[in-house]
């Protein structure tokens, strides 16, 4: 597979080493510029960018008939113009915040407590993410993905950054040194609390899975999730 990488930072050079130990080939790497690309070259593209940088990536790679792959947070309010564009090109397009099969399943389990917990007022529940000190966005994609995981499933109407009400789901992001990335949901009564926590060792399993999902699109049309390529259900 011809890989083309959009942002070639630390995660951009740990999905080219992935995809070469899995016999892939890198045809371009994309650090700033978006011009002079030949997207003929390229069978799927992989944005590991910046907030501002990644929904011009994504639709240069939809307008130009080329799979893409993106891992950039941050940018999520142009999410449904992507949508959009995808599906009047008829492209291929998957968004995902963590791409790690870890938090793939700890979304599921995320789901599935609030589910349980949805009629249990005496419980409050509140999200943490711990990331390393350069990452521009807070709170994290995947804070914002487990939000929205409770907020489907209970009385919240919508999350807030340090910010807890009865419709409020708090989130709290803390930077400190190099952590990967870290995220804890938790439900505190006055008799006992649960937790449930994600703790990423390092960046392999974010860029396999990108690679995965990657391999996974080629040939196909439409806008999907690691829940597809997962099969999760
Ligand atoms: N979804 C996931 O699983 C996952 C995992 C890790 C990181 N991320 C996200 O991926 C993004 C990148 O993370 P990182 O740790 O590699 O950051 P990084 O800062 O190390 O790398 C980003 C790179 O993008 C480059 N860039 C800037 N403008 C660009 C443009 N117009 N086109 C292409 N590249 C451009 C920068 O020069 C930089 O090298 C962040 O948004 C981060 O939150 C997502
Ligand atoms: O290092 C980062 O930046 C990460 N970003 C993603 C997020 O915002 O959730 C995934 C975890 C690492």
């Amino acid at each position: 597979m011809r890989i083309a990488l959009f942002g070639y930072g630390k995660m951009g050079q740990m999905i080219e080493e992935i995809a070469l130990n899995r016999g892939h080939e890198i045809v371009a790497k994309i650090d700033e510029s978006t011009e002079d690309i030949n997207f003929n070259t390229m069978d799927v593209a992989i944005d590991f960018s910046m907030p501002s940088a990644a929904y011009g990536n994504i639709t240069k790679c939809i307008n130009n008939n080329v799979p893409v792959i993106s891992g950039t947070t941050g940018w999520l309010d142009d999410y449904e113009n992507a949508v959009s564009l995808c599906n009047d090109k008829k492209g291929a397009f998957i968004y995902a915040s963590n791409f790690s099969l870890g938090v793939n399943i700890f979304f599921e389990l995320n789901n599935y407590l609030a589910k349980m917990m949805q009629n249990l007022p005496e419980y409050k529940v509140e999200l943490e993410e711990i990331h390393h000190t350069q990452k521009l966005d807070a709170p994290s994609g995947t804070a914002i993905t487990l939000a929205e995981g409770v907020i489907s499933n209970s009385n919240y109407k919508a999350w807030k950054l340090d910010h807890s009400s009865d419709e409020t789901l708090k989130i709290t992001s803390k930077r400190i040194g190099k952590v990967p990335g870290t995220h804890t949901v938790e439900y505190d009564s006055v008799v006992d609390s649960i937790q449930i926590k994600h703790t990423a060792h390092n960046r392999e399993g974010f860029a396999l899975g990108a690679v995965t999902a990657a391999e996974w699109i080629i040939g196909k049309t439409g806008i999907f999730s690691m829940r597809d390529v997962l099969n999760l259900g």
